[in-house]
Protein backbone atom coordinates (compact mmCIF):
# COMPACT_ATOMS: atom_id res chain seq x y z
CA UNK A 1 0.00 0.00 0.00
CA UNK A 2 1.09 3.64 -0.67
CA UNK A 3 0.12 6.53 1.18
CA UNK A 4 0.75 10.00 -0.47
CA UNK A 5 0.60 12.30 2.40
CA UNK A 6 -2.09 14.88 0.50
CA UNK A 7 -3.70 15.84 4.02
CA UNK A 8 -1.57 15.77 7.36
CA UNK A 9 -0.39 12.30 8.96
CA UNK A 10 0.11 11.78 12.53
CA UNK A 11 2.36 9.38 13.55
CA UNK A 12 2.56 7.67 17.00
CA UNK A 13 6.32 7.03 17.08
CA UNK A 14 7.59 3.77 18.90
CA UNK A 15 10.18 1.02 20.08
CA UNK A 16 7.93 -1.82 19.44
CA UNK A 17 4.90 -2.59 17.52
CA UNK A 18 2.97 -3.42 21.22
CA UNK A 19 2.48 -0.07 21.58
CA UNK A 20 -0.26 0.19 18.37
CA UNK A 21 -3.27 -0.96 19.75
CA UNK A 22 -2.88 2.06 22.64
CA UNK A 23 -2.02 4.41 19.37
CA UNK A 24 -5.16 3.65 17.76
CA UNK A 25 -7.53 6.13 18.77
CA UNK A 26 -5.29 9.21 17.92
CA UNK A 27 -2.76 7.84 15.37
CA UNK A 28 -2.69 7.62 11.23
CA UNK A 29 -0.06 5.43 11.23
CA UNK A 30 2.98 3.99 13.34
CA UNK A 31 6.64 5.05 13.16
CA UNK A 32 8.59 1.82 13.89
CA UNK A 33 11.30 2.68 15.04
CA UNK A 34 13.29 0.05 14.64
CA UNK A 35 16.84 1.01 15.59
CA UNK A 36 15.02 1.38 19.17
CA UNK A 37 13.35 -2.40 19.18
CA UNK A 38 15.37 -5.52 20.12
CA UNK A 39 14.25 -7.97 17.00
CA UNK A 40 12.02 -5.59 14.55
CA UNK A 41 12.11 -8.09 11.64
CA UNK A 42 10.32 -10.50 14.32
CA UNK A 43 8.10 -8.16 16.04
CA UNK A 44 7.19 -7.09 11.60
CA UNK A 45 6.50 -10.90 11.06
CA UNK A 46 4.06 -11.21 13.90
CA UNK A 47 2.33 -7.66 13.43
CA UNK A 48 -1.34 -8.30 13.26
CA UNK A 49 -2.14 -4.40 14.22
CA UNK A 50 -4.89 -2.30 12.21
CA UNK A 51 -2.48 0.83 11.71
CA UNK A 52 -0.30 1.30 8.80
CA UNK A 53 3.33 1.08 9.38
CA UNK A 54 5.74 4.04 8.90
CA UNK A 55 9.50 2.34 9.45
CA UNK A 56 12.47 4.38 10.40
CA UNK A 57 16.13 2.32 11.03
CA UNK A 58 17.36 5.81 12.28
CA UNK A 59 21.20 5.75 11.54
CA UNK A 60 23.76 6.50 14.42
CA UNK A 61 25.61 9.01 12.31
CA UNK A 62 22.17 10.88 12.05
CA UNK A 63 21.25 10.69 16.25
CA UNK A 64 19.83 7.37 15.69
CA UNK A 65 20.50 3.93 17.75
CA UNK A 66 21.29 1.39 14.53
CA UNK A 67 24.50 -0.27 15.02
CA UNK A 68 24.22 -1.66 11.53
CA UNK A 69 26.53 -0.83 8.62
CA UNK A 70 25.35 0.90 6.06
CA UNK A 71 24.52 -2.12 3.92
CA UNK A 72 22.82 -4.37 6.73
CA UNK A 73 21.19 -1.11 7.90
CA UNK A 74 19.27 -0.33 4.37
CA UNK A 75 19.00 -4.10 3.63
CA UNK A 76 16.62 -3.99 6.79
CA UNK A 77 14.35 -1.10 5.48
CA UNK A 78 14.20 -3.27 1.78
CA UNK A 79 13.04 -6.14 4.17
CA UNK A 80 10.77 -4.11 6.27
CA UNK A 81 9.21 -2.75 2.94
CA UNK A 82 7.99 -5.93 1.74
CA UNK A 83 5.14 -6.20 4.76
CA UNK A 84 1.74 -5.16 3.76
CA UNK A 85 1.66 -3.24 6.82
CA UNK A 86 4.31 -0.93 5.51
CA UNK A 87 3.21 2.11 3.72
CA UNK A 88 6.33 4.14 3.66
CA UNK A 89 9.94 4.28 4.72
CA UNK A 90 12.16 7.01 6.45
CA UNK A 91 15.66 7.21 4.79
CA UNK A 92 17.85 10.33 5.64
CA UNK A 93 18.79 12.35 2.75
CA UNK A 94 22.62 11.96 3.25
CA UNK A 95 21.91 8.04 2.72
CA UNK A 96 20.03 8.77 -0.53
CA UNK A 97 22.24 10.47 -1.87
CA UNK A 98 25.05 7.39 -1.81
CA UNK A 99 24.91 4.68 -4.33
CA UNK A 100 23.71 2.05 -2.36
CA UNK A 101 20.93 4.67 -1.43
CA UNK A 102 19.77 5.17 -4.72
CA UNK A 103 19.64 1.75 -5.09
CA UNK A 104 17.36 1.34 -1.75
CA UNK A 105 15.15 4.04 -2.96
CA UNK A 106 14.56 1.75 -6.51
CA UNK A 107 14.17 -1.09 -4.14
CA UNK A 108 11.65 0.43 -1.79
CA UNK A 109 9.94 1.75 -4.67
CA UNK A 110 9.36 -1.65 -6.40
CA UNK A 111 7.11 -2.44 -2.78
CA UNK A 112 5.35 0.30 -3.31
CA UNK A 113 5.93 2.28 -0.59
CA UNK A 114 6.54 5.69 -0.03
CA UNK A 115 9.84 7.31 0.50
CA UNK A 116 10.35 9.64 3.31
CA UNK A 117 13.73 11.81 2.86
CA UNK A 118 14.86 12.79 5.80
CA UNK A 119 17.31 15.51 7.72
CA UNK A 120 18.06 16.13 11.31
CA UNK A 121 19.71 18.95 13.09
CA UNK A 122 19.77 17.80 16.73
CA UNK A 123 21.97 21.32 17.53
CA UNK A 124 20.57 24.41 15.67
CA UNK A 125 18.16 25.34 12.77
CA UNK A 126 20.14 26.12 9.49
CA UNK A 127 20.26 29.05 7.62
CA UNK A 128 17.23 30.14 5.93
CA UNK A 129 18.91 29.67 2.74
CA UNK A 130 19.85 26.13 3.95
CA UNK A 131 16.86 25.41 5.05
CA UNK A 132 14.62 25.53 2.27
CA UNK A 133 17.85 23.87 -0.83
CA UNK A 134 17.23 21.14 2.27
CA UNK A 135 13.49 20.84 1.89
CA UNK A 136 13.74 21.32 -1.86
CA UNK A 137 16.51 18.64 -1.94
CA UNK A 138 15.09 16.06 0.46
CA UNK A 139 11.00 16.72 -1.55
CA UNK A 140 13.04 16.28 -4.44
CA UNK A 141 14.46 12.52 -4.08
CA UNK A 142 11.89 11.54 -1.40
CA UNK A 143 8.44 10.84 -1.53
CA UNK A 144 8.32 13.70 1.37
CA UNK A 145 10.83 15.99 2.36
CA UNK A 146 10.89 15.85 6.16
CA UNK A 147 13.26 18.49 7.78
CA UNK A 148 13.72 18.14 11.86
CA UNK A 149 16.15 20.59 13.39
CA UNK A 150 17.17 22.15 17.04
CA UNK A 151 15.19 25.71 17.38
CA UNK A 152 16.92 27.26 20.03
CA UNK A 153 14.62 30.69 19.47
CA UNK A 154 11.18 32.24 18.68
CA UNK A 155 13.11 33.46 15.28
CA UNK A 156 14.05 29.48 14.35
CA UNK A 157 10.95 28.46 14.98
CA UNK A 158 9.58 31.42 12.98
CA UNK A 159 11.94 30.87 10.18
CA UNK A 160 10.87 26.59 10.21
CA UNK A 161 7.52 27.58 9.46
CA UNK A 162 8.22 30.19 7.00
CA UNK A 163 10.32 27.77 4.87
CA UNK A 164 7.61 25.20 4.98
CA UNK A 165 5.38 27.62 3.86
CA UNK A 166 7.53 28.29 1.09
CA UNK A 167 7.92 24.95 0.28
CA UNK A 168 4.49 23.99 -0.10
CA UNK A 169 3.52 26.89 -1.73
CA UNK A 170 6.20 26.14 -4.03
CA UNK A 171 4.60 22.27 -4.51
CA UNK A 172 6.87 20.11 -2.72
CA UNK A 173 5.39 17.76 -0.17
CA UNK A 174 7.27 18.12 3.19
CA UNK A 175 7.21 17.14 7.24
CA UNK A 176 8.87 19.71 9.10
CA UNK A 177 9.23 19.93 13.27
CA UNK A 178 11.63 22.00 15.38
CA UNK A 179 12.91 19.42 18.10
CA UNK A 180 13.83 21.40 21.92
CA UNK A 181 11.56 23.39 23.81
CA UNK A 182 11.64 26.79 21.77
CA UNK A 183 10.50 24.58 18.65
CA UNK A 184 7.37 22.79 20.30
CA UNK A 185 4.88 25.10 19.68
CA UNK A 186 6.12 24.30 15.52
CA UNK A 187 4.83 20.44 16.13
CA UNK A 188 1.27 21.93 16.53
CA UNK A 189 1.48 25.35 13.88
CA UNK A 190 3.59 23.90 10.91
CA UNK A 191 0.44 21.64 9.57
CA UNK A 192 -1.04 24.73 9.48
CA UNK A 193 1.97 25.90 6.70
CA UNK A 194 1.68 22.55 5.11
CA UNK A 195 3.55 20.21 7.22
CA UNK A 196 2.19 16.60 6.19
CA UNK A 197 3.39 14.69 9.17
CA UNK A 198 3.67 15.06 12.81
CA UNK A 199 5.08 12.70 15.51
CA UNK A 200 4.46 11.88 18.56
CA UNK A 201 5.01 9.51 21.52
CA UNK A 202 2.10 7.34 22.64
CA UNK A 203 2.28 8.06 26.18
CA UNK A 204 4.81 10.92 27.56
CA UNK A 205 7.89 9.78 28.91
CA UNK A 206 8.58 8.17 25.46
CA UNK A 207 9.80 10.38 23.17
CA UNK A 208 12.08 9.68 20.91
CA UNK A 209 13.14 13.40 19.88
CA UNK A 210 13.05 16.13 22.26
CA UNK A 211 9.91 18.25 22.86
CA UNK A 212 7.65 16.36 21.69
CA UNK A 213 3.91 16.40 22.52
CA UNK A 214 2.48 13.51 23.55
CA UNK A 215 0.05 11.24 20.71
CA UNK A 216 -3.35 12.57 22.44
CA UNK A 217 -1.99 16.03 23.28
CA UNK A 218 -0.91 16.66 19.34
CA UNK A 219 -3.81 14.93 18.13
CA UNK A 220 -5.99 17.39 19.91
CA UNK A 221 -3.93 20.16 19.06
CA UNK A 222 -3.44 19.56 15.47
CA UNK A 223 -7.69 18.95 14.85
CA UNK A 224 -8.30 21.88 16.66
CA UNK A 225 -6.29 24.54 14.72
O1 LIG B 1 12.52 12.08 12.16
C1 LIG B 1 11.68 11.99 13.04
C2 LIG B 1 11.10 13.16 13.67
C3 LIG B 1 11.45 13.16 15.13
O2 LIG B 1 12.85 13.36 15.26
C4 LIG B 1 10.76 14.36 15.81
O3 LIG B 1 11.43 15.36 16.02
O4 LIG B 1 9.57 14.25 16.12
C5 LIG B 1 11.02 11.86 15.78
C6 LIG B 1 11.60 10.65 15.10
O5 LIG B 1 11.07 9.47 15.68
C7 LIG B 1 11.29 10.69 13.63
O6 LIG B 1 11.97 9.64 12.98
Amino acid sequence: MFLSFDSFVLAASTATLAAEPAAREHADVVEFRMDLADDPLAELDDYDGTLPLLVTNRASWEGGESEADEEGRLASLERAARYDAVVAVDVELNALETTRGVTAAERLRESNVAVIASVHDFERTPATSELRRLLHEAATVGDVGKVAVTANSRHDALRLLEATHAATAWGDTVATMGMGEAGKHTRAVAPVYGSKIGYAPVHAGEETAPGQYDLESLAHLTESL
